[in-house]
Parts: structure tokens; sequence; C-alpha cells
């Protein structure tokens, strides 16, 4: 398993907020993390990430990512959070060179490797106009593709993923998870993210994990977790949800 989480329990500000969490995701895989609005998403990525403390076991490509470096981290993992802190007047390119930092040696400039990478990352992203332009002048939408970018120099074999397409038009959000998905299966890469979007979830995830209120609901594929009763139970949501034409769920919402 690539990213392993046996029993996690986090605290945060004192209350309990993930409670005996578990979760395997084989190498090479795409997990979807769904759930209702304070379920403990966004914090189970930051917890996999050993950003914070906890209880329970947790690997990473084989590594305990707490006990290790940021850069040497940053070598095994990627991580786009749902709202960074973007650098005022810093440029496109040069943010998304940031995703190279891990393999710059210390008080050494990038390469020209380091900058053919991030080229090509924003070209992939349609990003390739706004190269120059500082990221507060960006749309939602292209700010979302940028931070994407960033993870992606990294080139990590592990990619986490916190809400990466709700600032998404819906041709960017096809591009965005086609885009992961291509790398999934040319590079093997390893995906976790969280989203909100279940049908998107449903498509691309080979796996879905719906928490609710700090705990595992239900995991596996995605027509065994979006369910019309998972979805009432746990969302407090009506829906209809009909096989797609590849058997994959497709859900609509259901007027009262
Ligand atoms: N620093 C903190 N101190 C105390 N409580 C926190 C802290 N950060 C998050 N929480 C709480 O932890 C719970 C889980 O938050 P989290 O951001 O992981 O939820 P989420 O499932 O990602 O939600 P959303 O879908 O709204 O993004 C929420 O109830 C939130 O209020």
């Amino acid at each position: 398993m690539t990213v392993a989480v046996r029993g996690l329990d986090v605290a945060l500000g004192g209350r309990p907020v993930l409670k005996g969490v578990s979760l395997e995701v084989p190498a090479g895989s795409w997990t979807a993390v769904i759930g209702p609005n304070g379920a403990g998403k966004s914090t189970l990525l930051r917890a996999v990430l050993g950003l914070l403390p906890c209880a329970g076991e947790i690997a990473v490509a084989g590594a305990d990512l707490s006990a290790l470096k940021p850069r040497q981290r940053a070598r095994l993992v990627a991580y786009a959070p749902q709202s960074p802190n973007l650098p005022v007047g810093m440029t496109v390119f040069d943010y998304t060179l940031l995703g190279r930092s891990p393999y710059i040696p210390h008080l050494g400039r990038e390469s020209a490797r380091d900058r053919t990478i991030a080229g090509e990352v924003l070209d992939r992203l349609d990003l390739t106009g706004l190269a120059d332009r500082p990221l507060d002048h960006l749309s939602g939408g292209e700010r979302q593709r940028v931070v994407l970018a960033r993870a992606l120099a990294q080139q990590t074999s592990v990619l986490l993923l916190d809400e990466p397409t709700t600032a998404l038009d819906i041709g960017h959000q096809q591009q965005v998870m086609e885009l992961i998905d291509q790398l999934r299966l040319s590079d093997g890469l390893t995906v976790v993210t969280t989203i909100h979007d279940l049908t998107l979830a449903g498509q691309y995830a080979d796996d879905l994990v719906l928490l609710s209120g700090g705990r595992v609901a239900a995991a596996g594929a995605p027509g065994e977790v979006l369910t019309r009763a998972a979805i009432q139970e746990h969302f407090d949501a009506r829906v209809h949800v009909l096989p797609g034409p590849d058997g994959r769920p497709l859900l609509s919402l259901e007027r009262p």
C-alpha cells in the first residue's frame, strides 16, 4: 500500500475530529475522500502529510512523513491545499518552480531541467499564457490550477489534493481530472483527493471513502458507496442515483 492509515485519531482545539480512521490506497490507484462539510476530510489529508499531532499508524510510500524533514517529505508526496497562502507579487512561473525546491541544492539555483519541467506542467494545465502574471492577478479557477501545477512540478509518486476542482468550470474540471488520471496511468501516481462533487468522484476514483463525523462511514467502489440511502443519511440530501454509460453512478438532486 502506498498510503496506509490505521486507527487514526486526531484532536484539534481539544475536540476529536478524526476517530479510528483507516484507509489503504494501493500504489497507482485513486481514492476520493468524500463527506459533508466538517467531516474531517482536509484534516485527514493534513494528518497523512505528517502535519498534525495524531495517534495511530500512517505510512506514505513506506515512510512516516512526520519523522522526515520538509525537503525529504516533499520528494515523496505533493500536496495541493484547499486555500494556500499565495505569495503576493510572485509570478505563476516562479510559483510553479517552487515545486522543484526539494531538488535544488541549498544556496543553489534551479537547473534548466527544473525550468523545463515547470514550463511543461504549465502547458499541460493550459497556463502557459499566464506564466508571467502575478498570482494576485488571477481568477479563482486560474489560481487553483496554479496550485496544482506547483504540486505536479514536484514529480512525486504520491499526490494529495484537497478539493482540486471546486473553483473550476466544467471544461477545466474535466481537463484537471483527465490529466491526473493520465499521470496515474503513465507514471503510476497514487492519488488521494477530497472532493465535493460526488458524481465526479465516482467517475474518476477507484475507491471512495465516505467520512462522516470524523469516522469512516463507508468505503469501497463508487457504486457501493454512492447509494441513495448513504447520501440521505450522511448529507441529509435526497438524490437519484442512476448507473452511467460505464456503470459508474450518476447523482442528481431530487426536488421535494
Ligand atoms: N484548528 C482547528 N481547531 C479546532 N477545530 C478545527 C480546526 N481545524 C478544523 N477544525 C474542525 O475540524 C472539523 C473538520 O474540519 P475539516 O476542515 O477537516 O473538514 P472537511 O471535511 O474538510 O470540511 P469541508 O467540506 O467544509 O471543507 C470541523 O468541525 C472544523 O471546524
